[in-house]
């Protein structure tokens, strides 16, 4: 394992389409929102643009997302190979709870799969490193 976090979505927060750098991750859930701050993916979009670009259009055709099952509830868990997928989480739209989850990341050697400084601070909005 490389990296561990732990994601809080609360009212209007969610992360956009993106392809992560680990080998794949451990994806706990720890508490769902009633609305929103869903987990969904284009399977085997690495390497095609055509994938990529369909699921930047505001209208993806049928059956061209997944989402997690419905019926994972807290306590449940996704293996996912994020490099692979492209994926994000759909803003939290109620405010009574957030999506809470908890992110094991693995890498085969070590060391890979660490993110940069630009991507730490733009999706954590900070980073341990100076400057
Ligand atoms: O919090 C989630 O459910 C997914 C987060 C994610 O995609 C990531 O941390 O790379
Ligand atoms: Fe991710």
């Amino acid at each position: 394992m490389n990296r561990v976090h732990l994601n809080r979505f609360a009212l209007g927060d969610g992360l956009g389409w993106h392809h992560d750098n680990s080998e794949f991750f451990f994806n706990l859930l720890l508490q769902q929102s009633p609305s929103g701050g869903k987990f969904e993916f284009v399977p085997n979009s690495e390497g095609d643009m055509a994938k990529v670009r369909t699921a930047l259009q505001s209208v993806v055709p049928d059956g061209f997302v997944h989402s997690e099952p419905e019926e994972l509830a807290p306590g449940g868990a996704l293996l996912f190979c994020g490099r692979r997928s492209m994926h994000r989480v759909t803003p939290v739209a109620d405010d009574a709870l957030p999506r809470m989850t908890a992110i094991l990341n693995f890498a085969s050697e070590p060391g890979g799969g660490i993110i940069e400084e630009y991507t730490r601070r733009k999706f954590f909005g900070r980073s341990l490193q100076q400057g």
